[in-house]
């Protein structure tokens, strides 16, 4: 089983101070800093760009896993690793070569992920499963932060579970994610839990208390699994 991974969205943090931010989740007990890249065209908003991304590097040793929510994305791989990303997530539904841009990740040197949308199937990765480190399954439909969790992600990361069985390719969940979710998602089979608006509540004070809760509450129910 893969250690847990905690991974806390930037998307809720106070976007006028994102260094100070970064380095207040790393002090925390995040795991990874997860970064939620937006076009205004693949999904209806507008985030973070590459010279963002590099600005931040300095602010943490933490990997920084990198959620491409943009289409086409294949131009933009080598700018974001050289910024600084350790992780890249495409999504499948992003475009028709798939195949084509997990190469091209793993060829700049970087960890490659797929993010299936609440609505894409699990088997959309049977055939890239070769060229994978991480599966990321969207339980809120991408765009914003703060949305309720969809439940047929539990179906899913099971699914995914089951497909992908001993290779070292961990499952991530990013939507929704809370102490009480992630129980759920954990039982299920996700080693990596991205959370924005329930790592941020409370401000900086309450960031480690935050992860704590959503770390104890996961390791809690993939124990119960595992026995
Ligand atoms: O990819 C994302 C949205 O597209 C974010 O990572 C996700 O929504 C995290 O925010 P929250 O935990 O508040 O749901
Ligand atoms: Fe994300």
């Amino acid at each position: 089983m893969n250690p847990l991974v905690i991974a806390p969205s930037i998307l809720s943090a106070d976007f006028a101070k994102l260094g100070e931010e970064v380095r207040a989740i790393t002090e925390a007990g995040a795991d990874w800093i997860h970064v939620d890249v937006m076009d205004g065209h693949f999904v209806p908003n507008i985030t973070i760009g590459p010279a963002i991304v590099a600005a931040l590097r300095p602010h943490t040793h933490l990997p920084f896993d990198v959620h491409l929510m943009i289409a086409p994305c294949d131009p933009y791989l080598e700018a974001f690793a050289q910024a600084g990303a350790d992780l890249i997530a495409v999504h499948v539904e992003a475009g028709p070569h798939l195949h084509r841009s997990l190469q091209a990740i793993r060829a700049l040197g970087k960890k490659a992920g797929v993010v299936l949308n609440p609505a894409s199937p699990a088997s959309s990765v049977k055939h890239v499963l070769d060229l994978l480190d991480l599966v990321l399954v969207m339980s809120v439909n991408p765009g914003f932060g703060g949305q309720a969790f969809i439940p047929s992600a539990v179906e899913k990361i099971a699914e995914l579970k089951a497909m992908i069985g001993d290779r070292p390719i961990r499952i991530e969940v990013d939507g929704g994610v809370n102490p009480e979710t992630a129980a759920l998602v954990a039982a299920a089979g996700a080693d990596t839990l991205v959370a924005g608006s329930a790592v941020f509540k409370g401000g900086p004070g309450q960031y480690a208390a935050n992860i704590a809760a959503i770390r104890a509450s996961a390791a809690a129910t993939a124990r119960r699994d595992a026995a």
